[in-house]
């Protein structure tokens, strides 16, 4: 296997790879979830220019969610940025969390941008887990423009790696770790993700 080769190949499930499971208490399906985290870029109500993804619960380990894009997504006159679309597949990827009732974060996203995205555009937007392996979660994701059997604009796979609470304790500033800890609803949401918590 050639150096180039290997990437591509860490997207693929491994031998032993199991299907998701969804956690008996996951939000059922077409049930809105929340913000995670309400400083999110992606999905939190507290970023003026941020994404303000709203998600839903599908079937199975399966999320859809909408973006409408905005003029401080642009990259080029008027349409999207392609790291703003690969944020909205990435949040919504990580919104599969809520279903298996695990904390991960993205160890790997690769993101194939098929047609340009206007500004003005609600970009619908489905993700499901395709299998687990260990800590990995497998995922892809789809964008389409205007419904959600729209023209496909663009695509993502990604492995995404379980963690701790910990993992934001010990890493995030100290500043907004303290606030969110002082936040009985923010505790609430973390625990929400934690099989036994
Ligand atoms: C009250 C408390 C307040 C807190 C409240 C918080 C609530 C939050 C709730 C929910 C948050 C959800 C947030 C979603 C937001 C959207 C998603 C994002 O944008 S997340 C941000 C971007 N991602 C990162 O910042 C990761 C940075 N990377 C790391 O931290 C590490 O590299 C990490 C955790 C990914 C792995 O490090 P290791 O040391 O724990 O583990 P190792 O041994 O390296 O990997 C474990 C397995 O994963 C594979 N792996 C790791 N990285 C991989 C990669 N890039 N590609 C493929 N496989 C990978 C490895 O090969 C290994 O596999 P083998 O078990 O050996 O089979």
């Amino acid at each position: 296997m050639s150096g180039t080769d290997q990437p591509r190949t860490r997207l693929t499930p491994p031998e032993g790879a199991t299907p998701p499971v969804r956690h008996p208490d996951a939000p059922a399906p077409g049930e809105l979830l929340g913000a995670h985290y309400d400083g999110c870029f992606g999905c939190g109500t507290g970023q003026p220019h941020g994404l303000h993804l709203e998600a839903r619960a599908g079937d199975g380990v399966s999320i859809t969610a909408e973006f409408t894009v905005k003029a401080a997504h642009q990259g080029a006159p008027g349409l999207a940025h392609g790291g703003v679309l690969a944020t909205a597949l990435d949040e919504t990827l990580g919104s599969l969390n809520w279903l298996l009732r695990v904390i991960a974060v993205t160890g790997r996203l690769e993101t194939d941008f098929l047609a340009p995205v206007p500004l003005g555009t609600v970009l619908h937007i489905e993700a499901r887990v395709t299998a687990v392996h260990g800590r990995k979660i497998y995922s892809t994701a789809v964008g389409r423009i205007g419904a959600p059997d729209g023209p496909v604009a663009v695509r993502a796979q990604a492995v995404f790696v379980e963690v701790k609470v910990d993992h934001f304790i010990d890493n995030g500033r100290t500043e907004e770790i303290q606030a969110a800890m002082a936040d009985p609803d923010q505790v609430k949401r973390a625990r929400a993700f934690e099989v036994n918590p």
